[in-house]
């Protein structure tokens, strides 16, 4: 417990847009822009922030679905940012991903059995006879009946298809899964099912989750630590339940003030009302790149960019942290 399983540092993903039809110089999104952090084995770290703050991109640099502009990736100590896809083979194996979408992310054509051993025979060759009954294990775990593995995915409802991509996501036994947005596309009724699978797998199966979500119920729920981003770059890293009870950055304040939240407790924390809207990714504001937002901006915040400076396992990126 407690080891260091995930790391980047100043990691970078731009993406350059397409030049202009007059043929000027094409922009440049910043959509994670030198982010540094750590996920401990067996932990859940949630990651937040308004849409377009680079949750999604961030978690497919994690598992080099998307490979990064500039900086480092460790897994189990091991920098992989620069594996080629032959060396990443057998890192792969240790991480996946579980989409949003469960209508999206399951091939409408395939059969059951083959979405969910699409892992295995990737990596081991394996009988018939081996798949069915390693996936039928994996229907039981995930809470489906493993009469249906020849069915198609449109005869599962989405909380029965989520639980389909789970099962794909733990065929190979992974270490590490992120986690994007796995339940926003379902009814709330689901919502916690899924959950609550997803930390019954995580017990049973030592798993370390990056969980990416907007509902911040949610995070406090499952997560054992939080990640608070905006505009490509970390604002605020600690504890969930501290963070919740005594934000330090005005951003995660506007976050939790802004989420509908059942604790009496933190509903009753003062208000804090944002302005403007969110910048652009392409023309980041100077210093902080909150500042535009800020109630609290001074001089100092629109010139120099707040470092990210960690005491007593709270990491925070603001020249003005809240009382
Ligand atoms: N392939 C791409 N090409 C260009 N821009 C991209 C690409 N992928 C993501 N972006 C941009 O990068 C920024 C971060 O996107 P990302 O999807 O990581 O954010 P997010 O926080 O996960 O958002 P959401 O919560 O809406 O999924 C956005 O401005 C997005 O438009």
């Amino acid at each position: 417990m407690n080891d260091i399983l995930v790391k980047v540092e100043n990691i970078k993903k731009y993406f350059a847009l397409d030049s202009g039809v007059m043929g000027d110089k094409g922009e440049v999104v910043h959509a994670v822009d030198d982010v540094s952090l750590e996920i401990k084995e067996n932990e859940t770290l949630a990651l937040v922030g308004e849409s377009g703050c680079g949750k999604s991109t961030l978690g497919r640099l994690l598992i080099r679905l998307l490979d990064p502009s500039s900086g480092h990736i460790y897994y189990k100590g091991e920098d992989i940012s620069q594996y080629s896809n032959r060396k990443m083979r057998k890192t792969r194996k240790e991480m996946q991903i579980i989409f949003q979408d469960p209508f999206a992310s399951l091939n409408p054509r395939m059969r059951i059995i083959d979405i969910i051993a699409e892992p295995l025979t990737t990596h081991i060759r394996m009988s018939q006879k081996e798949k069915k009954q390693r996936v039928s294990e994996l229907m039981k775990l995930v809470g489906l009946r493993s009469e249906y593995m020849m069915r198609y995915p449109h005869m599962f409802s989405g909380g029965q298809r989520q639980r389909i991509g789970i099962a794909r996501a733990i065929a190979l036994n992974p270490k590490f899964i992120v986690c994007d947005e796995p339940v926003s596309a379902l009814d709330v009724s689901i919502q916690s099912q899924v959950i609550n699978l997803l930390q019954d797998l995580q017990e049973q199966k030592d798993l370390t989750y990056l969980f990416i979500s907007h509902d911040l119920n949610i995070v406090s729920h499952i997560s054992d630590r939080v990640c608070v981003m905006f505009l490509g770059k970390v604002m605020e890293i600690g504890d969930t339940h501290e963070v919740y009870e005594h934000p330090l950055h005005p951003y995660t304040k506007f976050l939790l003030a802004a989420s509908p939240v059942p604790d009496p407790h933190l509903r009753n924390q003062k208000k804090l009302v944002l302005k403007g809207e969110i910048p652009s990714p392409i023309h980041v504001p100077s210093g902080c790149r909150f500042h535009t937002r800020c109630p609290f901006a001074r001089e100092i915040c629109k010139e120099k960019e707040p470092p990210l400076v960690t005491r007593e396992g709270r990491s925070i990126s603001c020249h003005f942290p809240l009382e």
